[in-house]
C-alpha cells in the first residue's frame, strides 16, 4: 500500500476576479521508504503541494478539491490540533531556512527532547540519549556537548543537520523537504543532501524532496514528479525520466543540468517563461514554449498518460487506436 496518496488535489486562492487555481488535479503517491523528487521552475506549485500535505497552506489558500491520505487515513480535512500531531509524529518537515524550524530561545537539546517526548512514550533521560544519538547520526561533532547549545551557535550547514535530526526525532514515516539546501553554501549542499538520503533510507522514512535542481534529483531520488503551472507534467522512475524524458518540458529541464563542457547559458534555456496563474493558456499550459507543439495542444488539456517507462501529460503519447477500433 502507498504511504502517501494524493488524489486530484486542487488548491485555490481567492482573487479579485474569482479564484486562482494554483494546483490543479495533482495525483501521485509515495511508497514507504521511497524518495520522490518534485522538480520544476519557480512558481510551478512545488511548495504548495508540500504545504498542502503537511497541513501548512497559508490562508486564504485552501484545498478546494481532491484528497490526501497518509497510511490510508484522510489528512486534508483534519482540524488544526490533529494535523499538528500528524506533523510531528508521522510527517517531518524540513524547510529552506533552518531558522524557521528552530526556536532561537531554546537549546537544540530542549527542542529535540520536547519533540521526542511529545510523540514517543519515553522518559527525559531516554529522550536525551536519543537526541544525542540523532545528532551523532546527522554528523554533529561533539554531539554530547553541542546538544546544550543554542541554534545561533551553529553554522548554517550544522543548523540544517540539527533540523534534519529534529524532523526525524519522532520517527516519522515521511519527510517533506522543501529546498533543504538552497540557503546553504554551495560547498556543503551535496553533503546535506547525501546525509538526508542516507539517514532516511537507513530509517525507512520516505522523502518528498522539493527542488528546482534536476542534478540533485538525479543523485538522490527513486522517482520524480515534474511540475509545470500547477500540474504534473511527467512522473516516473528517475533514470527513465532523465534518460528518456517523455514530456518536452522535462527535456528542457534536463538540458539545464549544469554541464561544464558546454556553454549552457546560451544553449540550454527553455525559451519563454511559465505563465501566471491568471493567464494559463488553454490546452496544454506548456504549449506556447513547446518545440513540439501541434494543433491539439492549443485546444485540449492532456492528462497524465502512459509514455514509455513514465507517465506524461502530453498528446505526443496518446495511444494510437488499435487496428479496427473506431477513433
Ligand atoms: N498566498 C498566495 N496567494 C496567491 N498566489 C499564491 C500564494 N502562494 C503561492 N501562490 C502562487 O502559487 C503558485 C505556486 O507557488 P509555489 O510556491 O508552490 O511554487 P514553487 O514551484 O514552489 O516555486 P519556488 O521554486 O519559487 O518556490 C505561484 O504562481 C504562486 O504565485
Amino acid at each position: 500500500m502507498s504511504l502517501l496518496q494524493v488524489s486530484n488535489l486542487v488548491v485555490e486562492f481567492p482573487h479579485r476576479h474569482g479564484t486562482l487555481r494554483a494546483l490543479d488535479d495533482i495525483s501521485f503517491d509515495i511508497a514507504p521508504g521511497e524518495i520522490l523528487g518534485v522538480v520544476g521552475e519557480s512558481g510551478a506549485g512545488k511548495s504548495l503541494t508540500g504545504a498542502a500535505i503537511i497541513g501548512l497552506l497559508e490562508p486564504p489558500g485552501r484545498v478546494a478539491g481532491g484528497e490526501i491520505r497518509l497510511e490510508g487515513q484522510r489528512i486534508d480535512n483534519l482540524g488544526h490540533e490533529a494535523m499538528r500531531h500528524i506533523r510531528g509524529r508521522k510527517i517531518g518537515a524540513i524547510f529552506q531556512d533552518p531558522l524557521t524550524s528552530l526556536n532561537p530561545l531554546y537549546t537544540i537539546g530542549r527542542q529535540l527532547v520536547e519533540t521526542i517526548r511529545t510523540h514517543l512514550p519515553v522518559n527525559e533521560r531516554e529522550a536525551r540519549r536519543r537526541a544525542i544519538a540523532l545528532l551523532e547520526d546527522t554528523g554533529i561533532p561533539g554531539a554530547a556537548q553541542r546538544i546544550d547549545h543554542y541554534p545561533h551557535q551553529f553554522s548554517g550547514g550544522m543548523r540544517q543537520r540539527v533540523v534534519i535530526a529534529l524532523a526525524l526525532a519522532a520517527e516519522p514515516k515521511l519527510i517533506v523537504a522543501d529546498e533543504p539546501t538552497t540557503a546553504l553554501d554551495v560547498s556543503i549542499q551535496a553533503q546535506i543532501i547525501q546525509l538526508l538520503k542516507g539517514i532516511c533510507k537507513e530509517r525507512g522514512a520516505a522523502v518528498m524532496l522539493i527542488t528546482h535542481d534536476m542534478g540533485v534529483i538525479a543523485e538522490t531520488c527513486d522517482r520524480v514528479a515534474v511540475m509545470y503551472a500547477g500540474r504534473i507534467a511527467e512522473i516516473g522512475p528517475v533514470q527513465e525520466v532523465i534518460h528518456q524524458p517523455a514530456h518536452p518540458y522535462t527535456s528542457g529541464l534536463m538540458a539545464s543540468i549544469p554541464d561544464m563542457t558546454v556553454d549552457r547559458e546560451r544553449l540550454n534555456q527553455i525559451d519563454g517563461a511559465m505563465p501566471r496563474l491568471n493567464a494559463i493558456p488553454s490546452g496544454c499550459a506548456f504549449n506556447p514554449r513547446c518545440p513540439r507543439v501541434f494543433d491539439r495542444c492549443r485546444i485540449d488539456r492532456p492528462d497524465l498518460m502512459n509514455a514509455g517507462a513514465t507517465r506524461a501529460a502530453c498528446w505526443l503519447h496518446e495511444a494510437a487506436p488499435a487496428y479496427g477500433e473506431v477513433a
